[in-house]
């Protein structure tokens, strides 16, 4: 018998190395062009290619880092393509774009050997854009001769102004650079732009939501570590498996978000009957969550959502919460109350926005909003809050949230709802509420009724949080 077949059998991939890193490669590469393509969103659809090549952890890890990292530094990489090619990105076939975005990615950020980047990516190009692999070779080769802190000292000082410079750098465009200058001007901090602006390039942890009253049990047979910041935060060695081995009771889901859902369920007691109001619950994260604060003070929920997938999402978010919850499908603005008698204590309205303040978890979507869409959703906002408002009665709290830190969404929005309401709306102190949520203080700017949270100072992402109470 030869030595081979007596030793144990060996649970390893036995593909050379070489193939399964191509493998990853070509992961990350459909998930490019599908991104590139169309609609397609890489946090939905990288699982699933994942999952369908068949990766191993190591070789999704590598995947996921190439797609990601790829997609956020987008911004820089073509201004590294370009003076390595000598031509404008634009000027480049769309897919070879793409094949060398993913080599400049690996020589430039990842622990790639530099002749293996070009090589792998050579025979990538090979594959998927035949003559231009000659292209992709001189480029990749010319981009490997110059070291990353060189590339960034050339492309820097190829820019005009301080906003094109960190626009260049952190990969941001320029109109988004600007607003989170005029957010951070807004508190009184515009010295931590560029904190921002890097946090944003670093991939978040994934976070977990211990549903109250459901998850502590397995959370605590987990040995999960709390938050710093949300009493119901947790991270886990392992915290998709976590999850998804909890029933629906442990939730991916970030501390800022939690803090805002529970900014409106801790705002003051809970009275036993009081009726509650999900707006905008797709996909459920926080929906889940007042679910479960419901439950335990005596409330009931109604969570509304304008697209059918969506609430089915808020549907599926709420299998693991012992509690009728009425899920609505329907337009936010034409919200039924019920009458003013039977309106709502308390609603949480976490605005459609343009998700400026969570770009760390979607990467392709600081290349995807434009300037143009902030108009169209602050008048949107403006809609909803006086749905809102009109549908709460008399006392009751609203949670006015979104997830981006641009002031026309934020300030903007809520304070012309405040101009339309006045004499029936006043604002609370909801830096105080949030404070008193929050495990330990948090670093918090600018003026007491409002909270605005940040990747770069709380790990959160850029939500932004304002309580207002229907005085009559
Ligand atoms: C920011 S998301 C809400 C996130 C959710 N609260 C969570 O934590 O999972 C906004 C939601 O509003 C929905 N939406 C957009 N326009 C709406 C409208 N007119 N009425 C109700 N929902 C709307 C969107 O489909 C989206 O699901």
């Amino acid at each position: 018998m030869s030595g081979q077949a007596r030793r144990p059998a060996r649970r390893r991939d036995p593909r050379p190395p070489q193939t399964r890193i191509a493998r990853s490669r070509l992961v990350a590469f459909d998930v490019l062009e599908a991104v590139r393509d169309g609609e397609a969103y890489a946090n939905l659809l990288l699982p699933t290619r994942i999952r369908r090549a068949g990766l191993d952890t190591a070789d999704a890890a590598f995947a996921t880092e190439l797609a990601y990292g790829t997609l956020r530094m987008q911004g820089f990489y073509d201004r590294v393509i370009e003076q390595a090619a000598g031509r404008a990105a634009s000027e480049i076939d769309p897919t070879v774009l793409v094949v060398l975005r993913l080599g400049v990615h690996q020589i430039l950020a990842m622990r790639v050997p530099d002749h293996a980047a070009v090589n792998e990516q050579v025979a990538l190009a090979r594959k998927v854009a035949g003559p231009a692999a000659g292209f992709v070779n001189a480029v990749l080769r010319r981009v490997a001769r110059t070291g990353a802190e060189e590339w960034r000292e050339r492309i820097a000082s190829a820019e005009r102004d301080e906003d094109g410079r960190l626009s260049a750098l952190t990969s941001h465009p320029e109109w988004i650079v600007r607003a989170f200058r005029a957010a951070l001007e807004h508190e009184g901090r515009a010295g931590e732009l560029e904190a921002l602006l890097d946090a944003d390039d670093t991939a978040p942890r994934v976070n977990l939501a211990i549903l109250p009253g459901l998850g502590e049990q397995a959370a605590a047979d987990a040995g999960v570590e709390p938050d710093r910041y949300s009493p119901i935060g947790a991270t886990a060695e392992d915290p998709i498996r976590l999850a998804e081995a909890s029933g629906g009771r442990i939730r991916v889901q970030d501390e800022g978000s939690q803090l805002a859902a529970l900014a409106l369920s801790r705002a003051e007691p809970i009275r036993p009957g009081e009726r509650w109001l999900d707006l905008c619950a797709g996909p459920g994260g926080k929906a889940a969550v007042l679910a479960a604060e419901a439950l335990a003070g005596g409330a009931t929920l109604v969570a509304n959502e304008a697209v059918p997938a969506r609430a089915e999402l808020v549907r599926k978010a709420l299998v693991g919460i012992p509690a009728e919850v009425e899920v609505r499908v329907g337009d936010g603005r034409a919200i039924d109350a019920g009458g003013t008698e039977a309106g709502f204590d308390r609603i949480l309205l976490d605005a459609p926005c343009t998700g400026l303040g969570a770009l760390r978890r979607r990467p392709e979507a600081r290349w995807r909003k434009r300037p143009a869409d902030v108009p169209e959703l602050t008048k949107l906002q403006g809609e909803l809050l006086d749905a809102a408002i009109g549908a709460l009665k008399p006392g009751g709290i609203l949670a006015y949230v979104t997830c981006s830190p641009h002031t026309a969404e934020t300030f903007g929005s809520l304070g012309a709802a405040l101009a339309r309401h006045a004499g029936s709306v006043e604002q609370l102190e909801t830096r105080s509420v949030v404070q008193g949520v929050s495990r330990h203080p948090l670093d918090l700017a600018g003026g007491a009724e409002t909270v605005q949270l940040w990747p770069h100072r709380h790990g959160t992402d850029a939500m932004f949080i304002a309580l207002l109470r229907r005085t009559r």
